[in-house]
This record gives C-alpha cells, structure tokens and sequence, in this order.
C-alpha cells in the first residue's frame, strides 16, 4: 500500500474514531485519536456557545498541534503507516462556524502561522452521512453534552467540509456512510481495505459500501 499517512475526516458522529481504531489495526499502523474530551470546555461551549467558542477553539488548536508534531518527531515516521481521526485544519473549519468574525480572523492568523509545521496525510477518509443519521449516531453513543445539537449546526459544519475539499487539492475517498457498520459488517471494512490498495489521482473519488 502507498498511503504512509492515512486520515479519516467526517462530521460529528459519522463514525471517525471507529474506522481509524479498526483500521489501524488490520493495517498494523500508529493510530492518533483526537482527546476531545480532555477539553475541559466542551461541556460548557455546548451549554454556552458564543462565550465558550474562543477557549474551546484555542484548546483544540494547541492540544491538536502538540500530538502532530509529537507524531512527526516519533522515531518511526518513515517505518510505519499512521491512522489518525482528523485533520490539522479541522479547528478552523469548526470555527469559521462556531467563532464571530473578528474572532475567526484572529484564530485564522495563529493558525496559518502554525500548520505549515505539519506534514499533510497522504489520502484522506472522508464519511459521509446525512444529518438524521448523525442525530441517530449522536444519540445511540448518548454523551450528555450532545444531545440537542441542532441539525442547522451539523449541516453547517457539513458544508464547511464540503466547500473546503472542494476548494484543495488532494487525494479524497468520498465514502457513502449512511449504512456503514465497521463494527459489524465486514465486507464495509473490506470496502475501504481495498480501496487502500489502489493508487487515486488528486480528487475527490466516490465509494459506495455493499448493503
Ligand atoms: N474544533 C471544534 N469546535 C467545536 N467542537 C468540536 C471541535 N472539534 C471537535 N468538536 C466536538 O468534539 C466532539 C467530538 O468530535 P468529533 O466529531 O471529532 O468526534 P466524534 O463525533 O466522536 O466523531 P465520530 O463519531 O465520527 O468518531 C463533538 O461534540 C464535536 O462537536
């Protein structure tokens, strides 16, 4: 397989962590979670959006910058393959929603100063699921501080995504995550194995999972 660095993208409760846990397995590679909860203003920023947004973003961007670069000065960068549950440039596609204007600018200029010390994935995951799904997944996994996101809020941070991959180019798996169950129907883990194998053009490439 080509792919050194593979990263699995998606909107909140597409299924993410559970993909980059299995995968890393059958692939034998470093898996890099994002530590979400560690972020003491998660709770609080659901509770209190406009006063929480600034802390919650900033504390998303340091502890997200920290792993990264903890993972590129790993010893086995070139050994190994790496999964990882998000990209660099999510803190900025969730703040271009959840940041007032001239907070967003400001978050924007610490960000562009920074990411360019990150290397890029070499493909990139991207589960898709329409918003009645996510609310079921938010629900079915039933953390407290979730359950009344708004679906106006997930279809912004849906198109959030959508304009961004749009906009860059890179090597993108568009996979159709409105049935997926990694956990349980193989042949849906066997589908993304697969796909790893081939070698994509830069673009977006779409990928339907069996029923
Ligand atoms: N930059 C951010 N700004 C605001 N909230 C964020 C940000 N990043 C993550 N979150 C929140 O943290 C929680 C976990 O997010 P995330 O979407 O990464 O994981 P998840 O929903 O568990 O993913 P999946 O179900 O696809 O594995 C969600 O409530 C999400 O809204």
């Amino acid at each position: 397989m080509n792919y050194r660095f593979i990263t699995i993208e998606g909107n909140i409760g597409a299924g993410k962590t559970t993909l980059a846990k299995i995968l890393s397995e059958r692939l034998n590679a470093r898996l890099v979670l994002e530590g979400f909860e560690d972020n003491p203003f998660l709770p609080k920023f659901y509770k209190q959006p406009e006063q929480y947004a600034f802390p919650l973003e900033l504390f998303f961007m340091a502890e997200r910058f920290r792993q990264l670069k903890e993972m590129l000065s790993g010893p086995d960068l070139f050994q190994s393959i790496t999964v990882s549950d998000y990209l660099f440039v999510k803190c900025l596609l969730f703040s271009k929603v959840t940041l007032q204007e001239e907070e967003y600018k400001l978050y924007q200029r610490i960000f562009d100063i920074i990411h360019q010390q990150l290397i890029f994935p070499d493909i990139l995951i991207y589960l898709h699921a329409p918003v009645h799904v996510l609310q079921a997944n938010i629900k079915k996994r039933d953390r407290a501080y979730e359950q009344k996101i708004p679906d106006e809020y997930l279809l912004q941070i849906q198109e959030t995504y959508l304009s961004y991959m749009q906009q860059h180019n890179m090597k993108i798996l568009f996979v159709d995550a409105s049935n997926a169950d990694f956990l349980s129907n193989e042949s849906h883990v066997q589908t993304i194995l697969e796909a790893l194998e081939k070698e994509y053009d830069i673009g977006k490439h779409y990928l339907a999972l069996p029923e």
